[in-house]
């Protein structure tokens, strides 16, 4: 259901992505995995239009989204929860949360029950400013926020970068959960070997721009993995 294929991306002459491809399916996390600097980021933000690539292409649902802006891909069904999270420090949480409003028709514009089933300590806090919140807590939110807009493909940047074990393993509970249902695709970009692991059903390991390893959880050797990411 989406199909990134020999993309290639830039910033200025400095070459960041070099001829990758990736693919990602409903009820499947795909990992995306490799040091600092590799081009993890700049591959999610290619996918979900915020920088552009200069060849290849990125099919969803058969169409060719590579063309289209970030806002016309939310539409699609495309959501990312960034890195760092941006969260709307002087927003409160509803307010947040409401910000992913702006991709539904009229129709869709509320928060599903399920979004506190997922996440109950959100419901406590919807009074509370963002910036109040722990870093956990943010991450939290901030995927709240994008489930908010009923996602077909959901991307996460490095959502264990700097919170607590406990809500590292909420977290991942929650994306087992979401990808067992199914309905969505996920993307993970990560850098904590372990979580990825536990969640992934196949790999894309990126070094300095190019895919250097790929396949399925049986097809790869976690090992090899992990190798890529320390050396
Ligand atoms: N805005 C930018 N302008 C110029 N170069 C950039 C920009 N953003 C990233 N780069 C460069 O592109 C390469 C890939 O960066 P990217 O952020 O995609 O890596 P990453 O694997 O996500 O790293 P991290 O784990 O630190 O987030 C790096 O060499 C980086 O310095």
């Amino acid at each position: 259901m989406l199909e990134l294929s020999q993309v290639d991306s830039h910033y200025g002459a400095s070459q960041a992505l070099y001829n990758v491809g990736l693919s990602a399916e409903p009820g499947k996390i795909s990992c995306v995995l490799g040091r600092n600097g590799v081009g993890k980021t700049t591959l999610l933000k290619a996918l979900a239009g915020q920088q552009s690539i200069s060849a290849g292409s990125i099919m969803f649902n058969g169409k060719d989204i590579s063309k289209m802006s970030p806002a016309q891909r939310a539409k699609q069904g495309i959501a990312i929860v960034p890195q760092g999270r941006e969260i709307f420090g002087q927003l409160t949480v509803l307010e947040n949360l409401k910000t992913g409003f702006s991709v539904l028709p009229k129709s869709e514009r509320f928060i599903p029950d399920e979004i506190f089933r997922l996440f109950p300590v959100l419901k406590q806090m919807l009074a509370r400013r963002g910036g109040d919140l722990s870093g956990g807590q943010q991450q939290q939110l901030a995927i709240a926020r994008a489930l908010i807009m009923r996602p077909k493909l959901l991307m996460l940047d490095e959502p264990t970068e700097g919170i607590q074990p406990s809500i590292i393993k909420d977290i991942q509970k929650v994306l087992a959960l979401l990808r067992d249902r199914g309905e969505m695709a996920i993307v993970l970009v990560e850098q904590y070997f372990d979580f990825a692991v536990a969640l992934a059903d196949n790999y894309t390991v990126l070094d300095r721009g190019n895919v250097v390893l790929q396949g399925s959880k049986d097809e790869v050797d976690e090992a090899d993995v992990k190798r890529w990411m320390s050396v």
